[in-house]
This record gives structure tokens, C-alpha cells and sequence, in this order.
């Protein structure tokens, strides 16, 4: 699913309204039973509701929003906040329509809000995607008193005051939203963290604006839906047998952290690998054994750490590599070893990649190879220096993999796939279990695995940290959230590859 700038979602608008021979009041009556409905199924009927509208065709929805709340039994109160004179036309014509019976309150003076009982619904259409500068003076008073009000707020399109798509600047007040129903597609400021309080929980409520506008609409920003995971994943044939599905290595364990390489196993042989190999120092030969009976064995010269390559590294079809090996010297120079020797598709992560990072020498290894990188937000620091922020981290990731040709799965809430081509995919399945230590290994393990199964890489990358999130989502039902371990995603990779074979509804 594509992500468009404001700037795109203005043009789909117009877009439409042309091609179906519609007016932009036929498109907003559109939009606002489609926010209505969603409101309908979340919240009950009968609430007390408190709609906040600005003087565009944010609040031009948030008027017609009344109006069929009104019709639905709600308990309704209009409020029009700001400079009327300079309201848009489908504002002013919603206007019109609110019944007799809901007369709206002007608020010229923040003071002008009564108090809101905290069991009462806010719902905020001051702004959306029109915002054009940072909101302050009245409509900053008014969202900092909603915002303290302690009502729960449901944002129409995007959270008053956020920017859709680039840094809001400090000086300006935003509405934190418990929930946002945004408008046929997802808003790229919904999957940074730093507006995690501003968006509350966000759901996309379709209004079927020209699907022929949005298929043509350049942009490098997609959320990886279910349907578009479904379309990737490879049946396994009738005649296939386990050469078909690759040999891979995993360079994982260390002493103390052997239980990395058991995860990274155990999670590369559950996401249908044909055959493996884990290279573990001695230390680590009895628990990969016993641990994971189905993968083969190899030891390491060193007893503690990663200290070399096995013998015939040609032979595999792809390299997983960093889960709990540490940074020692000996590890460095295998790291560089690998790097020089093999052309096979390698997944970095973890130590391999602060490896990386420290050493100019082994940057300048990074060219010309088929890589993916699966850092969480501290190691891509390390590869790429401090960020200032969630956009600046995007342009840096964006920087990253288009100047050495390779994939970075950014691990996070959305965890952020780049691409060769300074694309970017985030992902939508996960959840807060998983921050617990061990998930990562589990995702190295996955995509290993898929990159061996003759996935591309950019294919491997999104499937692995979908499935990755979606057997965490599974294992909520089961296990929860406080409770999750990284064993309890590895054990609900089955279901999660269940799950997505089955045929769509
Ligand atoms: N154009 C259309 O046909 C549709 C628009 N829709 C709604 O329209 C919204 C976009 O509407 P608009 O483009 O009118 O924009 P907005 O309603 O977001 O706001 C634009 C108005 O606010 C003013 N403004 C912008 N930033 C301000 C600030 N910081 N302080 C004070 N005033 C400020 C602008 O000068 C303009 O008058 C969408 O988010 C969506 O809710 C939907 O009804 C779907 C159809
Ligand atoms: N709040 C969250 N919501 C969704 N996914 C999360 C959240 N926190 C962590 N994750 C996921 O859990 C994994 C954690 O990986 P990582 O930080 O490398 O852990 P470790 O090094 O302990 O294995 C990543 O795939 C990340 O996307
Ligand atoms: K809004």
C-alpha cells in the first residue's frame, strides 16, 4: 500500500471528484460516513460527543460528521473554532446542512470551551492534511485545553497540527489522539515513533478515491499489507526436496550468548530452510545439539568466540551472521574474511554489524555484495552516526542502502525496510511483546532462511519481518504482551505461516 505526501493526497481529491463527475461536497459527505461508521463500530451510540471543527474541509468533515452523528442517536455538540470569513466552500455548505437543533458554539477564546466530562468523546477536525505552518495562538489554546481536557479524542484524518509527511516544527501544538481514522491510505508521520503520542492507535477508512491516480502516484514510502505478503509467498512443489530450499550458515553463539545461535536456528529451520549449518565456538557444541537437533554442527577453532570461516563457505547459499558473537579482534578479522571471500547473500545483524561500524576498513568491504542489514535503531546509529530525528533517520536509511546497494530491515514498532532504489517499506504486524531480548535473532534466523528459499532479498526482507510480527501477534492471544519471550515467536512461526497460506476471506 502506497504512502502519499499531502501534497499527492490534495491532487487524488481532485482527482477523483473529476473522473467520477462528482462535486468535492459529494467526496466529503464520502469521507464523513466513512469516518462515522468507523467511529460507530468503536464507540457506543448514545456518547456524548464534542466535534471540534477548524475553518477548512478538516472541519468542513467534522460538521457533516455532526450532522450523521446527530442522525445516529449521538449526543452532539458543534464547535467552529477561528476566522470564519476564510472558510473553504464544502465548510460552509456543511454548515448550512447541521440541523435546527445543533446549534454550534463559536470559540473565539479558548475559555469559550466549557468543561468536558472525561467520559465524553472529542472529536478533533481543527486541521488535516492542509496544515500549511506550525498551529499556534487560539488554536494552540484550544488544543492544549482539549488535550488536558482528559475526554478521549478521535482525530479526523491526522491529528490536528501534526505535518502529514516532514518534521512539525517545535513551536507547534498538536492534538493527542487516543485513536485517528485517516483517509484511504496511511499518513508516513503515523509510523514514526517520535508521534506515538500525538496518533494513539490509527486505522485507514477506505472513501475509494481514483485507484488509477494513486497506481500512477510516484513515492518511495508502502506499508506492507497482508495481501501483498500473500502475493510473494512460493508454494513448495509436489517433487521439491530439501536441496531445493537451501543450505544455509549461520555464524552465531558466543560464550554466554550461545542461546543467540540456538534462537537464530530453531527460527531459520521453522521458516522452511531446506538444510543447516551453525558455526558456533566449542564452547557451543553440546546446546546446538541438543538445543536444535535438526541443524548440523560445526565448531569454531577458538572455544569462546568466532574466529574463522568453515571449510568450503562457497558451498552455502546464504550467510547469516552476528547473533551473540561479540566484537572481539579474532571476530573482527573473521568478519572481514567473510566479507573479502564470499559473494553469497550474507544477513548481518547484531555484533557483525557494530563490527561494521567501527571499521572503515570493513565499510569499504560492503560494496558490490548482496546484503541485508537488520540493525535496531542504536546499531544503525553506529553505522551511519547520530540522527536528529525519525525523518532524519529515513533520509539516512534511504542514503545508506542506495549507496551500498543493499537492504536494511530498521527494527522498530513499524520496523523500516530499505531498498537499493532508496525505497522504503514499513511493516504493520508486531507488537510490544517483542521488545524483549532474543526477537532480533529470532528475525535473522527467519530471513536467512527466506533468502535461502530463492527469495529475493527485498522479498526475504519483507516476508521475514512480517511473519517475524505477525507469530509475536498470534502469540499474544496465548502468551500476552508482559509474558512474551523470543521462544514463544519461534513457536508461533507455524501459525504465522498458516495464517498466510490460507486463501483471503
Ligand atoms: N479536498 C477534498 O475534497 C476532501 C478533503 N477532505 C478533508 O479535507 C482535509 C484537507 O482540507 P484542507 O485542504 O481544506 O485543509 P485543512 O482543513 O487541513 O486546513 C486548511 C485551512 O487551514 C488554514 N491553515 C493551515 N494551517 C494553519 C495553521 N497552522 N493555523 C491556522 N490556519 C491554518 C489554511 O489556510 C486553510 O484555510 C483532509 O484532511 C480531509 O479531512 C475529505 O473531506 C475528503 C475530501
Ligand atoms: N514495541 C514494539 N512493537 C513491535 N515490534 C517490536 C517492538 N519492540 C521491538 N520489536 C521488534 O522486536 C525485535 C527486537 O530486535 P532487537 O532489538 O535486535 O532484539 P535482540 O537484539 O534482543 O534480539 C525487532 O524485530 C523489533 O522490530
Ligand atoms: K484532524
Amino acid at each position: 500500500m502506497k504512502i502519499l505526501s499531502a501534497a499527492q493526497t490534495r491532487q487524488a481529491d481532485a482527482c477523483t471528484i473529476q473522473e467520477e463527475g462528482i462535486s468535492s461536497t459529494d467526496l466529503m459527505e464520502r469521507a464523513a460516513k466513512a469516518f462515522t461508521g468507523w467511529f460507530e463500530n468503536k464507540f457506543q451510540s448514545g456518547t456524548e460527543v464534542h466535534v471540534f471543527c477548524g475553518p477548512g474541509n478538516n472541519g468542513g468533515d467534522g460538521l457533516a460528521v455532526s450532522r450523521l452523528l446527530h442522525e445516529r442517536g449521538h449526543r452532539v455538540q458543534p464547535y467552529l473554532v477561528g476566522d470564519l470569513s476564510k472558510a473553504s466552500d464544502d465548510f460552509n455548505a456543511n454548515l448550512k446542512r447541521l440541523p435546527q437543533e445543533l446549534q454550534p458554539i463559536r470559540v473565539q477564546d479558548a475559555a469559550a470551551i466549557p468543561a468536558l466530562s472525561k467520559s465524553a468523546f472529542i472529536v478533533d477536525a481543527l486541521f488535516g492534511t492542509g496544515l500549511n505552518r506550525p498551529v499556534t495562538g487560539l488554536y494552540a489554546q484550544v488544543i492544549n485545553s482539549l488535550n488536558s481536557s482528559g475526554a478521549t479524542i478521535a482525530s479526523v484524518d491526522i491529528p490536528s497540527g501534526l505535518y502529514t509527511d516532514s518534521q512539525t516544527p517545535e513551536e507547534g501544538a498538536i492534538i493527542r489522539a487516543h485513536c485517528t481514522a485517516t483517509f484511504e491510505l496511511p499518513k508516513l508521520a503515523f509510523l514514526l515513533p517520535q508521534h506515538e503520542q500525538f496518533v494513539g492507535e490509527w486505522h485507514v477508512v477506505p472513501i475509494g478515491l481514483s485507484e488509477e491516480f494513486i497506481l500512477g502516484a510516484p513515492t518511495n514510502f508502502f506499508c506492507t499489507t497482508q495481501e501483498d505478503i500473500q502475493q510473494l509467498l512460493k508454494p513448495r512443489r509436489k517433487f521439491s526436496h530439501k536441496g531445493m530450499y537451501g543450505h544455509a550458515l549461520l555464524l552465531c553463539g558466543g560464550y554466554g550468548k550461545m542461546g543467540a545461535a540456538v534462537l537464530a536456528a530453531r527460527a531459520c529451520l521453522r521458516s522452511g530452510v531446506g538444510l543447516l549449518t551453525v558455526q558456533v565456538p566449542q564452547a557451543g557444541y553440546s546446546i546446538l545439539q541438543t538445543a536444535v537437533p535438526e541443524a548440523m554442527t560445526l565448531t569454531d577453532k577458538n572455544r569462546r568466540h568466532l574466529s574463522e570461516l568453515p571449510q568450503g563457505v562457497e558451498k552455502y547459499d546464504v550467510i547469516g551472521v552476528g547473533p551473540g558473537i561479540g566484537t572481539e579482534r579474532v571476530t573482527k578479522t573473521a568478519i572481514g574474511q567473510l566479507l573479502a571471500t564470499s559473494s553469497h547473500p550474507l544477513v548481518i545483524d547484531a555484533d557483525a554489524i557494530n563490527l561494521i561500524a567501527a571499521s572503515e576498513k570493513l565499510k569499504a568491504q560492503l560494496y558490490k555484495k548482496k546484503l541485508i542489514f537488520t540493525p535496531h535503531p542504536k546499531e544503525f546509529e553506529r553505522l551511519v552516526g547520530k540522527v536528529k530525528n525519525d525523518y532524519d533517520r529515513l533520509q539516512h536509511l534511504r542514503e545508506f542502502c542506495m549507496e551500498y546497494k543493499c537492504y536494511v530491515a530498521l527494527k522498530g514498532s513499524h520496523t523500516a525496510i530499505g531498498t537499493p532504489e532508496g525505497k522504503v517499506y514499513f511493516n504493520t504486524t508486531g507488537n510490544p511483546g517483542m521488545a524483549t531480548g532474543g526477537t532480533g535473532d529470532v528475525l535473522t534466523g527467519i530471513i536467512t532462511a527466506l533468502v535461502g528459499q530463492q527469495y529475493t532479498l527485498e522479498e526475504a526482507c519483507r516476508l521475514g519481518v512480517y511473519v517475524h510480527g505477525l507469530a509475536a501477534d498470534l502469540a499474544l492471544q496465548t502468551v500476552g504482551e508482559i509474558a512474551m519471550t523470543a521462544s514463544d515467536v519461534i513457536d508461533h512461526l507455524p501459525r504465522a505461516f498458516l495464517h498466510l497460506t490460507q486463501p483471503m476471506p
